[in-house]
């Protein structure tokens, strides 16, 4: 029975595994994808990160075929049809791994254990085998035979914005590690940075880190800022509108739409532009409110990152895997069954009304924003890390709401991401009753009377200082002075 293998590490151990983080310079990628050209990739599973990771490796001139499970063939499901109507070979593992040289295992986590026991035998002795998550090797300590080299090529991004991205000619920031228990031949760092370059991952960010700092701070993300706090906001922002008579119609279409408009100025220029877009008075509202967020969710925050770093998240999950997913996927039917989800959103909503009218929703994003970043930092995660995973990231997620709503959302992360999305909404919702109680429709849904903007100068002045000079503005300036292909939506 494999262990968490984070936790039989020593403590210093622990540390500088947590803290490894290198940004890495663009003349690092000079050779393209040279480390994998010719050689056969096989990837495993064709959902979410597979298909679009396969197809973009495909557009950088990669051979990229699929294996799937015997009866995922023969019934033509899903994955089948994925890898089979994009024109690509599939083939069983008897037929598709004995000659691959990198095969690629982007199957759900719950899945991994499983997946290294039924493909591994099938693989020829020196290949690669890579990960997109390190949750299999990190939290359940799974062992890999040591002949084969182990990397990580970790999107920091849904798998549709990892092709949405690389389609508009940029890309998605990207973790790439190499297993230190499993480099036999010393270059599986090489191989993992010829896969980023394939998926377009070095035109936006790549840090060479490792298999516990990715598993460690993706898990944070995903719960809270990521998916966690933009379902909960977009519950609780719903039922005040709609409790406060606004059409129910038009308060879905401005949250669906929403977080998306708001995070877009958030990707392109930080907290910093994201406020810049508010009126002076409404920045000042926003910051307030901001301020008493992060007070009230600062411990629940802390509570995510520490059940995270000793284990108890994954031992928690894990014992639902066990329990055929039954908190998962009452969760999921609770989540499709709630009047957001299921109400169809209508009404004409300018670019500057979603600011205007969305003071509230700002303010939630700067307080998970900043949340997140603060707990990863403090637990040891580098900060160009903790950015990529709370900052960045939001605007890729909200992309997904703004296509479908929350269902979109969850079915687009993985299952571990959704999972802990839910745990992290249902403490959330109960948390904020009292805050909720105190806020109206001048900070959600209907905005600010804007016929006096006067505002006192000293605390303007006060406020931008505050939000401009909070670390993760300083290093997110830094790693947006690297993505100078970034492209708007
Ligand atoms: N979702 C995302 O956007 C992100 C995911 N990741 C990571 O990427 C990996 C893949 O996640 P994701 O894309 O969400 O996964 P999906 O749930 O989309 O993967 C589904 C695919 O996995 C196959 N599969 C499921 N179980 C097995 C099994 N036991 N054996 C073989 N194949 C199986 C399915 O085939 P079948 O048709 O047979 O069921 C299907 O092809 C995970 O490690 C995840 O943490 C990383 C970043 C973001
Ligand atoms: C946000 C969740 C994620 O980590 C991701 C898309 O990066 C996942 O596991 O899906
Ligand atoms: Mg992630
Ligand atoms: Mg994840």
């Amino acid at each position: 029975m494999s262990q968490n293998y984070f936790n039989t590490l020593p403590l210093r151990r622990q540390l500088d595994e947590l803290g490894t983080c290198r940004f890495m310079d663009a003349s690092e990628f000079a050779d393209g994808v040279e480390a994998a050209k010719g050689k056969k990739i096989v990837i495993v599973g064709c959902g979410a990160q597979g298909l679009n990771q396969g197809l973009n490796m495909r557009d950088s001139g990669l051979d990229v075929s699929y294996t799937l499970r015997g009866a995922a063939i023969e019934e033509k499901r899903q994955s089948f049809l994925n890898a089979s109507e994009n024109g690509f070979a599939v083939g069983t593992y008897e037929e598709m791994l004995p000659t691959a040289d990198i095969v690629m295992n982007l199957t759900p986590d719950k899945q991994h254990t499983a997946v290294v026991a039924s493909v591994i035998p099938h693989m020829k002795e020196g290949a690669v085998f890579s990960y997109a998550h390190g949750f299999n090797i990190v939290e359940e300590g799974v062992e890999i035979r040591k002949d084969l080299t182990v990397i990580m090529v970790a999107p920091k991004s849904p798998g549709s914005e990892v092709r949405e991205e690389y389609k508009r000619g940029f890309g998605v920031p990207t973790l790439i590690a190499c297993h230190g228990e499993n480099d036999p031949n010393g270059d599986g760092l090489e191989i993992a940075k010829a896969l980023c370059v394939a998926q377009g991952g070095h035109r936006a960010g790549v840090l060479e880190s490792s298999f516990v700092a990715e598993v460690k701070s993706d898990l944070m993300g995903e719960q809270t800022i990521l998916c966690g706090l933009l379902q909960a906001g977009a519950l609780l922002c719903y039922d005040k509108m709609k409790s406060e008579g606004i059409d129910p119609a038009y308060a879905v279409k401005f949250i669906q739409y929403g977080w998306e408009t708001i995070t877009e100025a958030l990707k392109h220029g930080g907290i910093t532009n994201m406020m810049d877009r508010l009126s002076n008075p409404a920045k000042i509202k926003a910051f307030e409110l901001s301020e008493d967020l992060k007070d009230i969710m600062r411990p629940l925050f802390e509570k995510h990152m520490d059940d995270i770093i000793d284990g108890t998240f994954s031992s928690t999950m894990m014992e639902d895997w066990a329990n055929d997913d039954k908190n998962l996927l009452t969760w999921r039917e609770q989540t499709g069954q709630t009047e957001f989800e299921k109400t169809e959103g209508a009404g004409d909503i300018s670019e500057q009304e979603y600011f205007d009218k969305g003071i509230l929703m700002v303010a939630m994003v700067r307080a998970g924003v900043e949340l997140a970043f603060e707990c990863m930092v403090e637990a040891g995660i580098e900060p160009e890390s903790a950015y990529y995973e709370s900052l960045h990231e939001t605007p890729l997620i909200a992309n997904t709401i703004a296509r479908k709503k929350l269902y979109e959302m969850n079915s687009i992360i993985s299952d571990t991401a959704e999972y802990g999305c839910y745990l992290f909404a249902h403490a959330a919702v109960p948390l904020l009753e009292d805050f909720m109680k105190d806020i109206d429709t001048s900070v959600i849904g209907k905005g600010l009377d804007m016929d006096d903007n006067a505002v006192d100068n000293r605390l303007l002045v006060a406020v931008n200082e505050e939000i401009r000079t909070h670390w993760v503005e300083v290093v997110g300036e830094e790693l947006r002075s690297a993505m100078d292909g970034m492209k708007a939506i």
